[in-house]
């Protein structure tokens, strides 16, 4: 997959604040991407210099493996707040003034109210629309001249369970059409639903990157057990010699858990081990869930 976005080494300095540091990652076309972090840690700094909206201190940002240009900027539609629109008219003059703020041909408007379902509703003040309703109308706008490539801020923030879920839809429905999606949330389980690649940031920093299933098999652990009357530091001595075996915590009754590092498995570790002449009674692995991962690099900065 060739890179929609690459941000290298950027940094953004306000008078106090560091908001984003060093940042490097780069967006593979046709992925979602979620940059997941928790409140401050610098996801609407980074998303707004991308958009060219914000300055950045050093470092550069590349659209299409290019330095941004206009007509860049034209492939890329943009959700950064939800924008007031003008309650008393309706849903569809409201989009006709987004069209000719953005220069979108008027034509692109019908196909926009469509895809986010709002087509029946089009002629109806947007007083009357549910938060949900207005959230769709935005991303509406942000269709208007069918961009390749979709930037959305916390696109499901504010919405209840059933607006979550329609924004949840259309953002799948959006990638299936071969869009590109880049979000920011601080929500784990939706990164872990919509997206398909992922980085976490915190205090400005990134602490991983990657297709969300690698974030997640990171941190899988390995639990291991010997037969009951083994010796159980004979466990832990051959575990110390097994290189990729990292994060090595003893558990009660002579059982313990690890991590693996990237690229081995279990089966490489049930090897390693066989090749020091010990025979596992019990080999399991649990699959950490995101939000637990997301916690512990937290912690572990
Ligand atoms: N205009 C500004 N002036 C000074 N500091 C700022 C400014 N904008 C952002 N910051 C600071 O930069 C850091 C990153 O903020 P940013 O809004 O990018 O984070 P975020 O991850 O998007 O958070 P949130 O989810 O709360 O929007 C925070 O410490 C914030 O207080």
């Amino acid at each position: 997959m060739s890179a929609i976005l690459d941000i290298e080494h950027l940094t953004k300095r306000y008078a106090r604040t560091t908001a984003v540091q060093d940042l490097s990652l780069s967006v593979p076309a046709g992925s979602v991407f979620g940059l997941l972090g928790p409140n401050g840690s610098g996801k609407t700094t980074t998303l707004g210099i991308a958009l060219g909206v914000l300055h950045a201190s050093s470092g550069a940002v590349r659209w299409f493996g290019a330095a941004p240009t206009a007509e860049a900027r034209r492939r890329v539609g943009a959700l950064l707040e939800t924008p007031n629109f003008f309650p008393y008219l309706t849903a569809r003059q409201n989009l006709q003034i987004s069209a000719d703020t953005k220069r979108a041909a008027p034509a692109t408007i019908d196909a926009a109210l469509e895809t986010v379902e709002l087509a029946g509703r089009q002629h109806e003040p947007v007083r009357g629309f549910s938060l949900g309703m207005k959230q769709r109308l935005a991303l509406a706008a942000a269709l208007l001249g069918q961009p390749e490539v979709l930037v959305l801020d916390e696109p499901t923030n504010g919405l209840d369970p059933q607006g979550i879920a329609d924004v949840r839809r259309l953002i799948q429905r959006l990638s299936a059409e071969g869009r590109t999606i880049i979000l920011a949330s601080h929500l784990l389980d939706e990164v872990q639903k919509v997206c398909t690649h992922a980085a976490v940031l915190h205090q400005g920093q990134l602490r991983a990157a990657g297709p969300v299933g690698q974030i997640l098999a990171a941190t899988d652990r390995v639990h291991l057990r010997l037969a009951p009357d083994a010796d159980p530091q004979t466990l832990l001595r051959a575990l110390a010699a097994v290189p990729f075996a990292q994060d090595v915590q003893p558990a009660p009754g002579g059982a313990c858990s690890l991590a693996l590092a990237p690229g081995h498995s279990p089966a490489d570790l049930n090897r390693a081990l066989f090749a020091q002449g010990l025979a596992l009674a019990h080999l399991s692995t649990e699959q950490r869930s995101l939000e637990n991962q997301f916690l512990q690099l937290i912690q572990n900065s």
